[in-house]
């Protein structure tokens, strides 16, 4: 009897609709070559792909009519549904922020009574009760950063990645970020574990894994090898294998990519030689 697909949202537009693809591609699973396709299914995978409106997501997810999803943790806790994050995905990196017209200094307290612009109003609702501050907020769809010039909200609350376009609006952040969002995955809450999902999990931490670590080689004398494999102390252990060489060792052990030359730098120093750095592929830890 064959399983019952595992049913998955992907973002088909927007900031992390390429991304997702991407790092479902290097997960193994087929993706849409044509972004007018509102469905793929991937019978030798398990999964069926639904292609949605990232804002949507956590709505089809909450309601049980997906299994899980991909969306930004912003757009999750907006919503309102009922779904949990269950893993962060390293993309679509922002922070949810207010702004106001650069040089009018303001705190979150004086908000109180004013109008709030944003995309977000249920995040911007529940940050606001927690500082005990009523003010009015504005829904608009998009191009927030317009709002305060174009007179309808006196201040705003919006994604923020470089800042470019607040910059461009001639605004300035105020008050401590209302959130750090990326990239997630995301489940119903408080229903059974979707068949599929810890696959489709531990693939992509194999991705985050793959993305983020490298695999390093070296040699290295007996007795420099516990000061060298101090330095590469690997996951669980550095694998430690014998040379044909008297008194010698190979060692083996994931880095963070972005520690790799340092590390180099530092086995040299040591006395390792022969150290080589190479990606890795694919990984299941
Ligand atoms: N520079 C960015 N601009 C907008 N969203 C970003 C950015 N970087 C990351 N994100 C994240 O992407 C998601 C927003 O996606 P998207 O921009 O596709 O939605 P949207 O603004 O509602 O859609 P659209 O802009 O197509 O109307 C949010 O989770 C947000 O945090
Ligand atoms: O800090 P930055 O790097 O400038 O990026 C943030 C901007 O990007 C997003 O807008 P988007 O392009 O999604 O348009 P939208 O406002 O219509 O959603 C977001 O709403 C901000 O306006
Ligand atoms: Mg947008």
């Amino acid at each position: 009897m064959s399983r019952p697909l595992l049913r998955v949202a992907v973002p088909n537009k927007g900031s992390l609709s390429e991304s997702a693809a991407e790092m479902l591609r290097e997960a193994g699973y087929r993706q849409r070559s044509d972004t007018k396709e509102l469905v793929l299914v991937d019978e030798a995978n398990g999964v069926e792909f639904f292609y949605l409106r990232p804002r949507d997501i956590a709505t089809y997810v909450g309601e049980g009519t997906l299994d899980c999803g991909i969306t930004g943790r912003d757009m999750l806790l907006d919503s309102g549904a009922a779904a949990d994050e269950v893993m962060p995905l390293g993309f679509g990196a922002s922070r949810f922020r207010f702004a106001a017209p650069a040089g009018r200094e303001l705190t979150v307290a004086d908000l109180q009574g004013l109008r709030v612009a944003t995309s977000y109003p249920g995040l911007v609702r529940a940050h606001l009760a927690e500082a005990g501050v009523e003010a009015r907020l504005i829904r608009l769809d998009g191009a927030v950063e317009s709002a305060i010039r174009l007179g309808v909200a006196d201040v705003i609350a919006d994604v923020v990645e470089t800042g470019t376009t607040l910059r461009q609006a001639g605004l300035a952040l105020f008050g401590e970020p209302i959130l750090l969002s990326e990239a997630i995955v995301i489940r119903r809450s408080e229903a059974a574990e979707p068949e599929g999902l810890s696959t489709l999990q531990r693939r992509l931490q194999g991705v985050l894994v793959a993305r983020n670590y490298v695999m390093l080689d070296y040699d290295v004398s007996a007795e420099a090898l516990e000061h060298a494999t101090g330095l590469t102390p690997g996951f669980e252990s550095p694998t430690v294998s014998p040379l044909a060489r008297e008194g010698w060792y190979a060692v083996r052990a994931m880095v963070r990519r972005s520690e790799a030359q340092t590390i180099m730098d530092d086995l040299w120093e040591v006395g390792a030689r022969a150290i080589l750095v190479t990606d890795i592929a694919a990984c299941r830890l």
